[in-house]
């Protein structure tokens, strides 16, 4: 990466890597690096929850910062700058692409398709894929299916947008599962961070429209028709690496990181998709970082829910320094029992993943008609899991808090009363003109 001679403003990335191995802090220019502007009850927040604040140092970054965020690097860049300042760059850089990207015609679908050979984990591939109309169909089809099976509710709730967009939507909802599958999946104990490298190289085809298999070429397909970037991808990858070698989270910070990278990914793989409602005069990187936070809000929301059952698996996936700030331990966390100070500290958890979950709100009304009521479906259902480990008076570590039948019911008309409002400032349409 650093050697290639990609200018950033006055510099050229190798001499940002020369700079780096002397140490040498400079300003840089680049157009990644705006000042931070989140919200201030947000910043106010994290910093409570141990984020520091944005000094001018971290604003003027580094060279190999710098070049790190051109790249889309969050892995070189983060020695430097906090993790959502990190995130918020790569939500800047995909907006500016999908507004490039919107403006240029869809490449052509690739017909044939030279396959390769490789090995996934024992996983073996070899073949060579010709990818005809029917063939695509086939593939989209079984997509759906997967999706059905695991995504019940959002994938009810896909049904209600165009053909074209349930089915792009179906084939990135297979490749992050698959992703996770990865670790999380029966092969998981022979997963090694090289076969996750090969899992990356066939991402890497799949975006110079080489698939590997059907499922593969859903993707192909969807990434040639919208303009979806590779960088979350790529991203959700590094949360699979993270995952390998992390178990403790020392801080907000670090715990933002990973949720950013297997779920807040999600978010910015969506957009493209779901389409920004033409009506909308919210800006674009303003949607893409009401989808980010959606990711996160779910990431956070899941954590909670799982305290018990990952730490079985010896995992805590809460910040150590919130813990020890309500006087908790790992031990505690390992003993599982209800006290009072883990009531106050689930709290406080829960208080910050409904102001993620708030955030993601503003930005739905943003999204395309057609797609407003899946994200509102699975947005409300989501959130409930907050309430009911609340309703299990915080024992997150006994009992799994799940949204009942009747309420997950209830909540789909919600949803969709909701899903009917259009984005703000705009008067009505109406089949007599504005109303
Ligand atoms: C809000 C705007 C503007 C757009 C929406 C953009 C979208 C679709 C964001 C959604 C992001 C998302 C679904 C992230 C995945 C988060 C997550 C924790 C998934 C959990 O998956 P499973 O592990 O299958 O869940 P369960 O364990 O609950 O079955």
């Amino acid at each position: 990466m650093a050697s290639s001679a990609v200018a950033v403003g006055a510099f050229e990335l190798r001499d940002i890597d020369e700079a780096c191995q002397r140490r040498q802090p400079i300003a840089c220019a680049a157009p990644a690096m705006q000042p931070w502007n989140h919200k201030l009850k947000r910043e106010t927040f994290l910093q409570r929850s141990s984020q520091p604040t944005l000094r001018e140092s971290q604003r003027r970054g580094s060279l190999k910062c710098c070049a790190a965020i051109l790249e889309g690097d969050l892995r070189t860049s983060h020695h430097y700058r906090s993790s959502e300042q990190r995130v918020y760059d790569v939500v800047l850089k995909q907006a500016a692409l999908m507004a490039k990207k919107a403006a240029q015609t869809p490449a052509e679908t690739p017909v044939l398709v030279p396959g390769g050979e490789g090995d996934l984990g024992g996983l073996t591939l070899d073949f060579t894929l010709q990818v005809s109309p029917e063939l695509l169909r086939e593939a989209y089809t079984r997509c759906g299916e997967v999706c059905a099976e695991y995504a019940k509710t959002f994938y009810l709730g896909t049904k209600l947008m165009t053909p074209e967009r349930q089915r792009a939507i179906w084939a990135i909802y297979v490749w992050c599962r698959r992703t996770d599958e990865l670790v999380d999946g029966p092969n998981a104990p022979h997963i090694t961070p090289a076969a996750l490298d090969r899992w990356e190289q066939r991402l890497e085809d799949i975006f110079v429209g080489k698939p590997y298999d059907m499922l593969d070429a859903a993707l192909v397909d969807t990434v040639s028709t919208f303009p979806v970037d590779i960088q979350p991808f790529r991203d959700m990858i590094e949360g699979m690496r993270m995952d390998l070698v992390k178990s403790r989270y020392e801080n907000f910070d670090e715990l933002y990181l990973y949720c950013y990278y297997v779920a807040g990914t999600v978010g910015l793989m969506s957009v493209p998709v779901m389409g920004i409602s033409p009506q909308s005069k919210a800006t674009t990187e303003s949607v893409y970082n009401a989808s980010l936070a959606l990711g996160i809000a779910n990431q956070l929301t899941n954590i909670l829910r799982d305290v018990g059952e990952d730490a079985r698996r010896g995992r805590i996936y809460l910040p150590r320094d919130e813990l020890a700030r309500f006087g908790l331990s790992e031990d505690d966390i390992f003993a599982g029992i209800v006290t009072e100070k883990w009531k106050a500290f689930m709290k406080d958890q829960i208080k910050r993943a409904r102001m993620f979950f708030d955030e993601a709100e503003k930005g739905v009304v943003e999204l395309d008609n057609d797609s407003r009521w899946p994200v509102w479906a699975s947005l409300i259902l989501y959130r409930q899991i907050l309430d009911s480990i609340e309703a299990n008076d915080y024992d997150n570590f006994t009992k799994r808090a799940y949204v009942g039948k009747w309420k997950k019911l209830l909540s789909l008309p919600v949803a969709y009363g909701r899903a009917l409002v259009r984005p703000p400032h705009v008067p009505a349409l109406t089949s007599k003109g504005v109303a």
